[in-house]
């Protein structure tokens, strides 16, 4: 056991087109969002794991030795296993109580945080006593990649603790991050943890955690984007609640029941990614160009084809209208069927039009906010530099059990 306390923060991210294609192949373009999961991690000796996860009032306690008898699950000696295997999620569903059926948000949570803490500590050989605080600013299950940001923070978190990654430098006094070697081995373990979540992950998301700015992501293969120019995004939470695991789902489904119909619209959502690196690129070189017309048409066509792939909702389409009738251009964002959409904003566009736009989202008791793109990974922090927000949500767990 190396450092004693320490916190982690791992941001969200907003799929700018490639969602769920990217599962079966496609490219992806994602950047990474001004909003954070925060972890505090608390090693201690009194031979119990605490977990506690305010946003969704679930505070756990086990004691190591009770989740040691899931070893037969997880042997010490299993090497490194790429995916969590079926035998593994029987045994964490019968631990935590699921019987038959789809598991609640809750208990994906904790399957994941138990799932790599037990691999972790099989593969490290050690299972520490240790009181975990998990704090989201993103809305959970809306399409902002809340998953990824839980399961990068926990990974991150697990295996500086126990000497797997070293205790990151301070580059300056507020947060730090790890060597690119480390961070490769927080991705491959945060990918399994979605696993668990998402059931078949592509990895664009926790890879967007790990790494932060703007990445194109295809079939495993990260490139960091150059800066990506003057991109002005609105966010709006639909506030329907949705699950990635089964929406992915959805649409490998309907892809095997059409392949010949679904395999040409996954072509060409690949085709609009392409289209859009190169924009930005273009924009990039010569800022001149005006490019944001054929961004927002991209925009349009990709709507229209995730509304075939089966994940659009009748709140998603009303975003998309009121949006329209302000001239401004919409789609989803993340698994979709409910969620986030997102809305591109001309740097020249005017700020009444933004606002009046706005209001009228607000009205249809959807949240809206206009974000920054582009923050860092995976970091660590010192509790002084936190935000004073953050630094009360872990001050109400000072008290924690010993
Ligand atoms: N801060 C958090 N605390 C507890 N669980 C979380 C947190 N963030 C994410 N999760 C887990 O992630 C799931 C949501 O993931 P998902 O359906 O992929 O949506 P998204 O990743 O778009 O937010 C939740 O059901 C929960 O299990
Ligand atoms: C639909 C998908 O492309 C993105 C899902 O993102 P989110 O969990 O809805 O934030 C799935 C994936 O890439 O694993
Ligand atoms: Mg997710």
């Amino acid at each position: 056991m190396l450092a004693q306390e320490f916190i982690v923060s791992c941001p969200g991210k907003v799929i700018l087109h490639g969602e769920h294609a990217v599962v079966h192949g496609k490219v992806a373009l994602a950047v990474s969002l001004n909003l954070r999961s925060f972890l505090r991690l608390r090693c201690s000796k009194h031979g119990k794991v605490l977990l506690n996860l305010p946003n969704l009032g679930t505070h756990l306690k086990w004691e190591v030795a009770t989740l040691q008898t899931l070893k037969t699950a997880f042997p010490v000696d299993a090497g490194d296993p790429k995916s969590p295997s079926p035998e593994q999620i029987a045994a964490l569903k019968e631990f935590v109580g699921v019987v038959n059926g789809s598991v609640d948000t809750e208990n994906l949570a904790v399957m994941a945080f138990l799932y790599l803490y037990l691999s972790i500590g099989a593969k490290y050989r050690v299972l520490p006593s240790l009181e975990i605080v998990v704090w989201s600013e993103l809305p959970i299950g809306a399409g902002l990649g809340s998953s990824a940001a839980y399961n990068v923070s926990i990974v991150a978190a697990l295996l500086t603790a126990c000497g797997a990654v070293g205790f990151p430098a301070q580059a300056d006094a507020e947060s730090a991050r790890w060597a690119a070697e480390e961070l490769h081995l927080i991705n491959t373990w945060a990918f399994r943890g979605e696993k668990i979540i998402h059931g078949n992950p592509s990895g664009v998301d926790n890879a967007v955690g790990t790494w932060g700015g703007a990445l194109r992501y295809h079939a495993g293969k990260i490139t960091s984007l150059e800066r990506v120019p003057e991109l002005r995004i609105l966010l709006t939470n639909t506030k329907v609640p949705r699950s990635t695991k089964l929406l992915v789902a959805g649409v490998r489904d309907k892809i095997l029941k059409f392949p010949d119909i679904l395999n040409p619209v996954l072509t060409s959502i690949d085709a609009i990614s392409q289209e859009c690196e190169r924009l930005l690129k273009e924009v990039n070189r010569n800022p001149s160009v005006d490019c944001f017309s054929v961004l927002e048409e991209l925009f349009d066509i990709n709507q229209h084809h995730l509304n075939v792939l089966g994940v659009g909702h009748p709140s998603l389409d009303r975003l998309c209208q009121v949006t329209a009738s302000h001239g401004l251009h919409s789609k989803l964002t993340g698994a979709g069927g409910g969620g986030c959409g997102i809305t591109l904003l001309r740097p020249d566009v005017d700020p009444n039009v933004v606002e009046a736009a706005k209001q009228e989202l607000k009205a249809c008791g959807y949240e809206c906010w206009e974000t920054c793109i582009g923050a860092p990974g995976i970091s660590l922090h010192m509790f002084s530099g936190l935000k004073e927000e953050v630094q009360k949500v872990f001050q109400r767990f000072e008290k924690a059990e010993h």
